[in-house]
């Protein structure tokens, strides 16, 4: 990674001292021209441009090889001296995400954990020259646009994503600072209506954004999100995420995603913590990052929302400031797991919820494909899926992954391969669930490396410890009850569920005979660690696996 990046950041030839190749050294000759104006716009009387310009050969001769491509994302937003929001956060929300960030600067803002103090907008004719600049020379995949001051700047923008499309165009419509000065005024909601949400992908406004969106309705519970997202929907961009996080009263984190479709409510628990300023800039632009990669939209959603919960989490005892605009750290989690094992997965144990485990004699009495039981269990809502497909030929396995991939890939659903590390390697799968006399957890972490999700069964408290300090993500713990489908498998019943949770420090999902009549009896143990059921035949051995599945689900949310 590093390597890549750094090529991409220099050029491959003709500086430092590298050895120039001869086709090149006619380049280095360049003739720049400088020249050093005083601007005189109203807004900001001493802002003084140097400019730099090259000739057309010399540029030529300067691109990168673009033959290492990073996904690339160009953020059109404000500077916050403080460093907590606007291009400070994007940056760090990028190279957090790994992706190649680009800058064009709006406004430049006077601001710290206590408000804003200054706003220095910066002139259109400059943000369109930063425009051209950055979109006339590189490969940008998604703009990101935060603090937008003026409707002309807005304007000027949507000139330039006309004439410079992009894969996808994500729009944060910064309105106040968290401590609630203006940063954009009522004027920039025409540009906003008339031209900027119709060219959007999404667009991610909190619960007082949505409101001015909408000509002033207030927003009270999630039903007045989902009316909002839309209400937003008809103005034009393709998919809405209304942030709840301002929502009174609520011991959640409630946000509520539409894409034109359908609804989904996304929820974590509320962190409580001052050190918040930021989120909304780094949401986006890791919905940003996670399009320029490859995602589809709601799986880019989905790993923002959990980034963001896991760096407030990681951040609750940072002290940077007097005020309580305070920012929070986006490279804290890799710091702290740096200094201890090298993991910097994204694995959330809410995941666990609904856990679909299938299984190819059942599939084969139902007449269907492997493919099609996945489809149907995630769209009914299986939350995460694991292919146990035990007397499958190597090859079918793999194509079978493969296809299951796709599928579970455009739900944001993780897709784990039991015990068949080779497969789960050759698919690119996001992890495998291992047994206690299958491959032992700390060989399968070294082969597999710090980003796959790794599960493994545990019937005691042993185990789980075990399993914790070898590395694995969460632990299976059953059977719970009996069951037909694992021959041989000893039954450790609600009590053997509760002790092992109680031990355990990683999340648990129980399985092993769990169905409609006593999901919830096991949910209701109410232990914290135990997130969800895993399941298998009140799935896969039914008529309807998608009906089961929703079913399933409304009992264990
Ligand atoms: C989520 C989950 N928990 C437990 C198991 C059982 O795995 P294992 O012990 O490897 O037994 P087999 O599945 O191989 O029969 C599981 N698969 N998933
Ligand atoms: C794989 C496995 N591991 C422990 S019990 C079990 C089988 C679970 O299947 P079902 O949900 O049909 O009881």
């Amino acid at each position: 990674m590093a390597s890549s990046e750094s090529q991409l950041l220099r050029p491959r030839f003709g500086y430092g001292g590298a050895p120039v190749p001869p086709f090149f050294r006619r380049s280095l000759r360049f003739p720049f021209w400088t020249s050093v104006h005083t601007n005189t716009h109203p807004i900001s009387k001493n802002h003084l441009s140097l400019r730099v310009k090259m000739q057309p050969e010399a540029d030529m001769m300067m691109k990168p090889v673009s033959d290492n491509k990073i996904p690339h994302v160009l953020t059109v937003a404000g500077s916050d001296s403080g460093g907590g929001a606007g291009i400070q956060a994007d940056l760090k929300a990028c190279a957090a995400r790994r992706v190649y960030c680009s800058t064009v600067i709006t406004a430049v803002t006077a601001q710290n954990t206590v408000g804003v103090q200054g706003v220095n907008i910066v002139p259109e004719d400059f943000v369109a020259e930063q425009l051209q600049s950055v979109l006339s020379d590189m490969h940008v995949d998604v703009v990101k646009t935060g603090m937008l001051p003026s409707l002309n700047i807005v304007k000027v923008l949507c000139q330039f994503l006309t004439k410079f499309p992009v894969r996808a165009l994500v729009v944060d419509p910064v309105m106040k600072s968290s401590s609630g000065d203006v940063l954009s005024g009522s004027s920039v909601l025409t540009g906003f209506l008339g031209e900027l949400l119709p060219m959007t992908d999404i667009v991610t406004p909190n619960i007082k954004e949505a409101s001015v969106l909408l000509g002033g309705v207030p927003l009270k519970s999630v039903s007045d999100m989902r009316t909002a997202a839309k209400l937003i929907h008809d103005l034009g961009p393709r998919n809405v995420l209304v942030k709840g996080g301002d929502l009174p009263n609520s011991l959640d984190s409630v946000d509520v995603f539409f894409d034109g479709k359908e609804f989904y409510e996304l929820c974590s628990p509320r962190v409580n913590t001052r050190n918040s300023h930021g989120t909304g800039c780094t949401l986006a632009s890791c919905i940003a990052a996670e399009l320029a990669k490859g995602s589809s939209m709601l799986s880019a959603v989905k790993t923002a929302k959990h980034f963001i919960d896991v760096a407030l989490d990681y951040s609750r005892d940072l002290a940077i400031g007097s005020g309580v605009q305070r920012p929070f750290d986006h490279f804290l989690k890799l710091k702290n797991i740096n200094q201890s094992s090298g993991r910097q997965n994204m694995f959330n144990p809410n995941d666990l919820l609904l856990y679909a485990v299938t299984d190819s004699t059942m599939n084969r009495k139902w007449g269907r494909t492997i493919a099609e039981a996945v489809k149907a269990a995630v769209e009914g809502g299986a939350t995460i899926v694991q292919l146990r497909e035990k007397d499958a030929e190597t090859r079918d396995f793999l194509d079978a992954s493969k296809v299951c991939l796709e599928i579970c890939r455009s739900y944001g659903v993780p897709l784990l391969i039991n015990d068949r590390l080779d497969v789960a390697l050759a698919c690119d799968a996001d992890g495998v669930h291992v047994g206690q006399s299958d491959m032992p957890v700390r060989l399968a972490r070294s082969l597999l490396g710090p980003e796959k999700i790794i599960g493994v069964s545990c019937k005691t408290p042993e185990q789980a410890h075990q399993a914790w300090i070898d590395g694995a993500d969460y632990i299976g713990c059953g059977g719970v009850y009996p069951t037909n489908t694992k021959a041989n498998n000893r039954t450790i019943g609600l009590d053997g569920l509760k002790e092992v949770s109680q031990a355990s420090k990683l999340p648990v999902v129980a399985i092993g005979g769990i169905n409609l009549s006593n999901a919830r009896a096991v949910m209701e143990i109410g232990e914290p660690k135990l997130k969800g059921v895993a399941v298998v035949s009140s799935l896969f051995d039914r008529a309807c696996i998608l009906t089961e599945t929703r079913n399933l689900l409304a009992l264990v949310s």
